[in-house]
């Protein structure tokens, strides 16, 4: 089996997975984090009406001089003025409250001889001319109806969430999630929370997997532990081939060269199927295809190489139907000892990336390492050691 490049398996997954689709959805807290799939447009003004800044006053001066206003009506937040201000006159109004026609500036109350409570005043004085359009703030003068508050892919932060639904839109269409089923496959396998007995270990690859596809923006729909049983995983696997909230199939474990490599077993036979050794390390034992019509990609089962190809392979794909933006790598100083690396495949070393730019690889071994890391430390192909002060590729965790 000769070894694959890792960009040509990873284009092969961004095929398989395809461009995702469509969906419109409440403008609310669930919608937060997912990308449009069109521009937003705002629906109403906002402000909807002029309005005021201040608990105060709102007045029509008819002079520079005036001080002293007669006060024709009291406004609270959420009524509408059913007055206007002739020229000499005042309202009380509240902060957010629709301001009379005619109103000219809004005085706060704290520049009044008015009291902040109680009923309003049939007059009040102020301590100083305000200026024209002082603490009115203007139909529109945020957004205007119609105009566009976000862009096609920008993604629906809480802040954007504001915004449109200030602007009356409740609605928006974005990427839909994909609907994940993760599927660990191993007969030493035992929940955490059994007894793993003399030969069985804590399974830890399902919640793994599935939390990964979570932040890379899937909804996670079934998680499944199989045994090394073929018709086991068959039976499972065509009820989540025939279920059509399941867009796609992650399993971990069996697809390499041992004797009870179930995923292979049961998915080398199908048409267009593939099982591949990739030129990485950790996670080059990899499957990818359809069962029945269901995208399916096969990590391998040790927890580190499944991890690593998750984030090399799955995620740019993920973005990318989930119309995210592709993350970039960035560049850093290796510190620390020098280390052998084995030529002839790209190696991901679990790595933690400093503030000061310079990213190291703690001696720690396996999960250890991954669960203190922050990054993968990207080592070429031909590179055959890691020497203090290289400048090296690092991919953000
Ligand atoms: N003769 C060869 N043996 C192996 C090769 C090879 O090329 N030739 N490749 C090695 C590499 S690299 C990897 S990676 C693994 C991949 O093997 P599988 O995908 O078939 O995974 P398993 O054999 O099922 O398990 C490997 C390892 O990981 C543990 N594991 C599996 N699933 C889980 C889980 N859900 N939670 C926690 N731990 C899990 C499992 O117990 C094994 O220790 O193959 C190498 N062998
Ligand atoms: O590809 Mo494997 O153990 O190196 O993850």
């Amino acid at each position: 089996m000769g070894h694959v490049p890792v960009a040509e398996h990873r284009a092969a997954v961004e095929r398989l997975l395809g461009d995702g689709v469509v969906e419109t959805v409440a403008l609310d807290r669930h919608a937060a984090g997912r990308r449009l799939a069109a521009q937003l447009v705002a629906v109403d003004d906002l402000p909807r009406f002029d309005s005021s800044a201040m608990d105060g006053y709102a007045v029509r001066p008819a002079g520079p001089d005036q001080r002293t206003y007669e006060v024709v009506g009291d406004v609270p937040a959420g009524s509408a003025p059913g007055f206007e201000l002739a020229e000499g006159q005042a309202a009380r109004v509240m902060t957010g409250a629709r301001v009379p026609v005619g109103t000219v500036a809004v005085v706060p109350v704290e520049r009044t001889d008015a009291a902040p409570t109680g009923p309003a005043p049939g007059t009040v004085t102020i301590d100083a001319a305000p200026a024209d359009g002082q603490h009115v703030r203007l139909r529109g003068e945020d957004v205007f109806a119609g105009s566009v508050l976000a862009a096609t892919g920008s993604e629906v932060t809480p802040a954007l969430i504001a915004l449109g639904r200030s602007a009356g839109c409740t609605a928006v269409d974005v990427r839909a999630r994909t609907r994940v089923a993760v599927v660990a496959t191993g007969a030493e396998l035992v929940r955490a929370e059994s007894d793993p007995g003399a030969g069985g270990i804590h399974e830890s690859n399902s919640d793994m997997v599935a939390a990964l596809a979570e932040g890379a923006g899937c909804a996670v729909v079934r998680v499944e532990v199989c045994s090394d049983e073929p018709d086991e995983l068959r039976a499972l696997l065509d009820a989540l081939d025939a279920d059509p909230g399941v867009d796609l199939v992650v399993t971990t474990g069996g697809v390499s060269a041992g004797a009870y490599e179930v995923v292979r077993q049961v998915c080398s036979p199908l048409p267009g199927f593939a099982f591949v050794h990739l030129a990485m390390q950790p996670g080059g034992p990899q499957g990818l295809g359809r069962y029945g019509s269901t995208p399916m990609v096969c990590l391998p089962g040790t927890p580190v190489g499944a991890f690593v190809a998750f984030h090399v392979l799955m995620r740019p794909a993920l973005d990318r139907r989930h119309g995210a933006p592709a993350r970039r790598a960035g560049r850093a100083a290796y510190t620390g000892r020098t280390r052998r690396t084995r030529t002839g495949r790209v190696q991901f070393v679990t790595s933690v990336l400093a503030p000061d730019g310079t990213v190291r690889a703690p001696d720690a071994r396996h999960l250890t390492a991954l669960a203190a890391a922050n990054c993968l430390i990207e080592v070429p192909e031909s590179v055959d050691q890691l020497i203090s002060g290289d400048d090296v590729v690092v991919h953000h965790l």
